[in-house]
């Protein structure tokens, strides 16, 4: 039992939370419960007086704030946290009325370090922190998980930078912290950056800091975050998005460990350890001239490839369940386990998006369920999949254009008018492809 669950700390969500939000949370230590307006109506989880709400008003404020009342009725004096979006503000006046009573709001994309701060800020004992046990968090059994798992481990004490390569939700980020929290920096920080949802202007200022007056709007000094990271680690996640000028700087503080701020002439020493990770070729990429060769080779010293979930046998139905279970207790949903059929289909199925798919598939069908049991019409997956037939050319085939499509439909941002330009095919087409495929655009976010 953790600390948590003895002295009653747990969180209660109200409204849907991200799959994200939801093991990030987990994984951070906190019992997790949820109230969702949509499954539960008014129904709240039973939960102790050391309670934290998390009040998801970014949707269905409303009825969000509805749930809320009843949870303040039944345990009066329970801290919440409010996340709000930009039409929470314009929405019915009683949303408004009651922010002022929130312990803290966090305004804007969610953003899950800022929750796991303010959640720690609400007095009382914080639950304790389950990251440290590294190379659990990277559950499976098969023999590819296992070799990397030995990989991590080996990689992790060794102060070179490291290329992790692979697909779209295959665990590349939870690889790198792993790598971090096994080696002697973990007391220190670990800045997570994705190079591709940066602003081209802003990529400098972001990663190596500014100095006051350094160009419009600069109006006061900031600091980087590889100088916020100094004696930790920066995990650099989509790396082929770097912009050729940042890249040069990225050279600099591998080779000399050394930053300046935009405006700036001196040198800052910083020491941290560059992780950086890539679901692109980036050779192809340096070929194209849109890659330096140089910090190629600087960053491809050590090299972990995570593997697809369609290539790790037996871990399906094990992280299936393994979702499965925090969604029972979080959601109290009936479910218990998965028929044969969908077993079968879970298994069948050649899974795009990776493990963060699996769990988005398998979050929906917790909630919808009506049995003990889970069904292939519960998780969206049809019995006879596509990729049944794994090693015919046909299906090799059947690979290459999903993957084409889920490539491009992540470059263009899940927009479907700009895939279809991108791919020189119709809008119709991208749909029917999505569909043959089994492609649903919001499991694969
Ligand atoms: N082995 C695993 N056990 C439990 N959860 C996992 C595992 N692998 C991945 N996940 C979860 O899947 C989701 C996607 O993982 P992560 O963000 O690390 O993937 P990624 O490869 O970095 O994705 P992207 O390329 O889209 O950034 C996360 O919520 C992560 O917690």
């Amino acid at each position: 039992m953790s600390r948590g669950e003895s002295t009653g700390r747990c969180v209660v969500w109200i409204g849907r939370p991200s799959v994200e939000e939801h093991f990030g949370l987990i994984r951070a230590g906190w019992r997790t419960l949820v109230a969702d307006p949509a499954r539960n109506g008014t129904e709240l989880p039973e939960c102790g007086d050391g309670a934290i709400a998390v009040v998801d008003l970014r949707t269905k404020a409303q009825a969000a704030v509805r749930i809320l009342d009843d949870l303040r009725q039944t345990h009066p004096g329970i801290a919440w946290i409010g996340l709000t979006g930009a039409h929470t503000q314009a929405a019915d006046p009683s949303v408004r009325h009651v922010l002022p009573h929130a312990f803290e709001i966090i305004d804007g994309p969610s953003s899950l370090g800022a929750l796991r701060q303010a959640l720690a800020r609400v007095p009382g004992d914080p639950p304790l922190p389950r990251d440290d046990d590294a190379p659990s968090l990277l559950t499976g059994n098969s023999p590819a998980i296992r070799a990397l798992s030995q990989n991590i481990r080996k990689f992790a004490p060794v102060e070179l930078p490291l290329l992790i390569t692979g697909e779209t939700g295959t665990g590349k980020e939870m690889a790198a912290r792993a790598l971090h929290q096994l080696s002697a920096r973990h007391a220190k920080p670990f800045a997570a950056i994705n190079c591709g949802a940066l602003p081209a202007n802003l990529v400098q200022s972001e990663l190596f800091g500014h100095e006051r007056g350094a160009f419009t709007g600069a109006t006061a000094r900031r600091i980087g975050h590889f100088e916020s990271a100094d004696g930790g680690t920066v995990f650099l996640d989509e790396i082929g998005d770097l912009p050729l000028d940042a890249q040069t700087n990225l050279l600099r503080v591998l080779q000399e460990g050394t930053i300046e701020r935009i405006g700036s002439c001196h040198s800052i020493k910083v020491d941290v350890r560059v992780l950086a990770a890539t679901h692109v070729d980036l050779e192809k990429a340096v070929m194209q001239g849109r890659f330096r060769e140089d910090l190629f080779y600087r960053l491809n010293v050590l090299r972990l490839r995570m593997p697809p979930l369609r290539e790790r046998t037996g871990d399906i139905e094990l992280l299936a369940q393994h979702f499965l279970d925090a969604f029972r207790e979080s959601y109290g949903t009936r479910a218990r386990a998965f028929s044969s059929s969908a077993r079968k289909a879970l298994n069948a199925f050649s899974w795009p998006g990776n493990v963060r798919e699996l769990m988005n598939r398998v979050q929906r069908a917790a909630v919808i369920a009506d049995d003990a049991l889970i069904t292939p019409e519960d998780l969206e997956l049809s019995v006879d999949s596509p990729a049944g037939d794994r090693d015919s050319l046909g299906s090799a085939r059947t690979s290459a254009e999903r993957e084409a499509i889920v490539d491009c439909l992540r470059a263009s941002a899940f927009n479907i008018s700009e895939c279809a330009r991108r791919l020189r095919v119709s809008r119709v087409t991208v749909y029917r492809l999505c569909k043959k495929h089994q492609l649903a655009l919001d499991q694969l976010r």
